[in-house]
């Protein structure tokens, strides 16, 4: 059974149609990626997914009592405002100091407990904001654009560990990112979003794209091309577009 699944979910922001003719589920310890043009919906069917939007149609449906842990895209902090990381992780409710520091240790910062968020890189950062989603031993990580701000090397050592993670807990992972490049290695399933799912596979199936090859390593142009590509096909199924797909 499914720890969450989408049963042909529409998402309206006011007057625009985020989101329509979605069905997915998420399978326990897969990594599933959504990747796509920007405001193609892959924030909105996130926050669909975790139940933190209502769809406008369709339903979600989620295991009993999901245990759920969220990394943002960062975290934007006060340096006016003293937080340790310790501390940090102790709100909103004190989790004690062998539990931080085994997250900590989790996601490869265990050194840092005592310093200040505001001193930290971007990179220990969004560790950080990691080992606060593995608090609860989650059985989905759900992670939106998580390395955004980070340069490449960073961005990759941070999908690895996400891989390691989800081989150690055994969780779900579902996340956006536009850097297919790099999230590649690291993902079971990719999915295509532009308001709809446009194609869905392994990475295999979307590396062996030829203009994915071409621009491999050409930075999120890679992403876009290989979308760019995917989507030069007949659809199956009679969505009512309100997009055209590039040659
Ligand atoms: N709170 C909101 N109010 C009104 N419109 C919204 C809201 N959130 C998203 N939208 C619109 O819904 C569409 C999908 O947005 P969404 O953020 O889900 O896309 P996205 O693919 O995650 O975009 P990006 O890659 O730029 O982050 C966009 O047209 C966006 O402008």
């Amino acid at each position: 059974m499914p720890l969450i699944s989408a049963q042909n979910i529409e998402v309206h922001h006011g007057a625009t149609r985020a989101v329509f003719g979605v069905s997915l589920a998420l399978d326990p310890g897969e990594i599933v990626t959504i990747v796509g043009p920007n405001g193609s919906g892959k924030s909105t069917l996130l926050r669909a997914m975790i139940g933190a939007v209502t769809p406008n149609k369709g339903t979600i449906t989620k295991q009993p009592d999901l245990r759920i842990g969220y990394v943002p895209q960062t975290l934007h902090i006060d340096t006016a405002l003293p937080m340790t990381v310790r501390r940090f992780l102790n709100l909103p409710k004190r989790v004690g100091g062998g539990k931080i520091q085994a997250a900590l240790a989790k996601t490869g910062v265990e050194a840092i407990e005592k310093q200040q968020l505001s001193g930290l890189s971007g990179g220990q950062l969004q560790r950080v904001l990691l080992a606060r989603a593995i608090l609860n031993d989650p059985q989905v990580l759900v992670l939106d654009e998580p390395t955004q701000g980070l340069d490449q090397p960073a961005s990759a050592a941070f999908y690895r560990l996400i891989e390691t993670l989800r081989d150690d807990l055994g969780c779900a992972v579902l996340m956006v990112s536009h850097e297919l490049h790099v999230v590649m290695s690291a993902t079971d399933r990719v999915i295509c979003l532009n308001g709809h799912i446009c194609c869905e596979g392994t990475p295999d199936v979307v590396t062996a794209a030829p203009a994915y090859r071409e621009l491999f390593g050409t930075g999120t142009g890679g992403a876009l091309a290989l979308y760019r590509h995917e989507h030069n096909h007949d659809h199956d199924h009679d969505h009512d577009h309100d997009h055209e797909h590039s040659a």
